[in-house]
């Protein structure tokens, strides 16, 4: 048995057993003993399934992904979103349920071609879908997002979009478009989201965030000028706040959280937190 969580595209849908995720637009079916059911009994339930996927082995054993095409009921079994499962304490099980998400993302949305119209097929032994009558395939979608803490001495830069959790303040952050480099676009979005200049950018590190499929490219930057405009309807308020007087921070296995924590941690002399992958 190979412990840990490995993705792999070597599963094949004939072969029976092994365990399952069902998810749906609510999240993941889950009892009391968590999101992981044997597939053979998930597959006996009453649930419409879009597209089954192997996507993996858990500690050895095969690990399948059946999406759906609605949340249905199973006696015992609640639903739960990724976000709720990534707030606790298993980052394995977060990493497996989030991978699910990706690959179940991309199912339901290419189960027909995007350029002539035909049902896909999946592609064995690769994580692909392919169409037979034009020869297409397709990949699962990962969008580059820039994420940006910027300081200046003791002071950060945070800003609260309207639909974050109420009184929380996080790094900016945005997607990149066509024709940037991950720079330009955190150059583009900081002009954008608060109207202020930055300088001495520099990479920190990257990290999956799986709402829908972000891959997030973590910088630091230093203030080169202007002042803070907030940018209507996407920014409700952005500060300068104070090391020493933070407001409430983003979730601890977010990036957003360990660039504030790796700087203020550095400013004070204290041990380096460690990015969560
Ligand atoms: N892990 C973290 O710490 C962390 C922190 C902040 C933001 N994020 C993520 O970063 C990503 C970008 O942040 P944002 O929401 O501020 O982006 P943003 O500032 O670019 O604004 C969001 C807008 O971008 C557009 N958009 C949506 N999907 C897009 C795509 N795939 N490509 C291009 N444009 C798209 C939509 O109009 C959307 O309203 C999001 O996925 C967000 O969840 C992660
Ligand atoms: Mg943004
Ligand atoms: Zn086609």
């Amino acid at each position: 048995m190979t412990p840990g969580w490995i993705t792999t595209t070597l599963l094949d849908n004939e072969t029976p057993g092994g365990w399952a995720v069902a998810r749906s637009r609510e999240g993941f079916l889950h009892d009391d003993n968590g999101p992981l059911f044997p597939r053979e009994w998930l597959k006996r339930q009453d649930l419409s399934v879009l597209a089954e996927h192997g996507i993996g082995y858990l500690d050895g054993e095969p690990m399948y992904l059946l999406e759906l095409d609605r949340p249905g009921d199973v006696q015992g079994c609640r639903w739960q979103g990724l976000r709720g499962f990534m707030l606790q304490d298993d980052h394995q099980l977060y990493k497996v349920l989030g991978y699910a998400a990706q690959i179940g993302t991309w199912a339901r949305e290419h189960r027909f071609c995007g350029s002539c119209g035909q049902a896909m097929v999946q592609v064995p032994r690769e994580r692909a879908m392919f169409c037979q009558a034009c020869d297409l395939r397709s990949y699962p979608r990962i969008s580059p997002s820039m994420i940006v803490l910027i300081t200046r001495g003791d002071e950060i830069l945070l800003a609260r979009s309207p639909r974050f959790v109420t009184g929380v303040y996080s790094t900016l952050a945005g997607f990149a478009e066509p024709g940037e480099s991950a720079e330009d676009c955190l150059i583009r979005e900081v002009r954008e989201e608060v109207q202020v200049e930055v300088k001495n950018i520099q990479y920190m590190g990257s990290q999956c965030w799986p709402f829908p499929h972000s891959m997030m490219l973590g910088f630091h930057a230093e203030y080169a000028g202007g002042d803070i405009v907030p940018q209507a309807d996407e920014i409700e308020d952005a500060q300068w706040f104070n090391i020493h007087q933070l407001p409430p921070l983003p979730a601890s296995r977010s990036i957003a959280r360990y660039l504030i924590d790796l700087y203020v941690a550095r400013r004070l002399g204290h041990a380096e937190p460690v990015l969560p992958g």
